[in-house]
């Protein structure tokens, strides 16, 4: 089965079309105004539009939005996915009032923190912040590979965190994940993606399982 990619946090078209060009399953545009890789509205719309009519997906990042934020984030920018850092009663809320698909993000660093049910349509397992952290997620940190092998997921998932191009493919293996998300490991600085670095990051994603 082939891996899906997601790149997160893009912040300008150049590390865009390295996205396109090589094939990511979906691109993350980031709503949390406290993170550097935050897109205003505008400027994300124009980044969602130049991926219209290719096969990648835009997939909207935000953590425990009001309604009026996802409002008015969906007024502006044409999103297909709302990527949630929130629980799992909030997810429902805003799936009601989107209409969109919904990913749930879920910190795990044991196996006891791996959900056994799910009322989203994808599942995104990530290290869990520190205590001290300023955002949930973004942070470049590993969980251990193994907690997920032979997890019966309730749905389909990502595997997310600390993840590069040097990593990838043992992080697929020892996790057995269908899919999984960068976002620091393929930049120069917060929000600029390295073309080269999300070539072979997807690369070496893709060919995990048959290296
Ligand atoms: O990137 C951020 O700044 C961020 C802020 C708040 C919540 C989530 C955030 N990022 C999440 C992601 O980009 C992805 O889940 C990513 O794969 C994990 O990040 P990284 O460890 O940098 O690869």
């Amino acid at each position: 089965m082939n891996v899906g990619v997601k790149i997160c946090g893009l912040t300008e078209e150049r590390g865009l079309d390295a996205c396109l060009e090589y094939g990511a399953d979906w691109i993350g545009l980031n709503f949390f105004a406290k993170s550097p890789r935050y897109v205003m509205p505008v400027r994300a719309a124009e980044l969602a539009r130049r991926t219209r009519g290719t096969c990648s997906v835009c997939v909207g990042l935000f953590v425990e939005p009001t309604d009026a934020e996802v409002t008015a984030v969906l007024d502006t920018v044409p999103l297909d996915v709302l990527q949630l850092y929130t629980s799992p009663e909030r997810a429902a809320a805003l799936a009601r009032l989107s209409g969109k698909e919904i990913w749930l993000s879920c910190p795990v660093s044991s196996r006891a923190d791996l959900p056994v049910q799910c009322g989203v349509q994808r599942l995104v397992i990530e290290s869990r912040a520190p205590k001290d952290a300023s955002r949930p997620g973004g942070n470049g940190l590993t969980l251990p590979w193994d907690v997920t092998a032979g997890w019966l997921a309730p749905a389909p998932w990502i595997l997310a965190g600390g993840l590069t191009p040097e990593n990838v493919g043992q992080a697929v293996r020892m996790s057995d994940a269908p899919a999984v998300d960068v976002a620091s490991g393929v930049e120069s600085a917060p929000g600029i993606k390295t073309p080269a670095a999300v070539k072979q990051f997807i690369e070496r994603a893709r060919s995990a399982r048959i290296a």
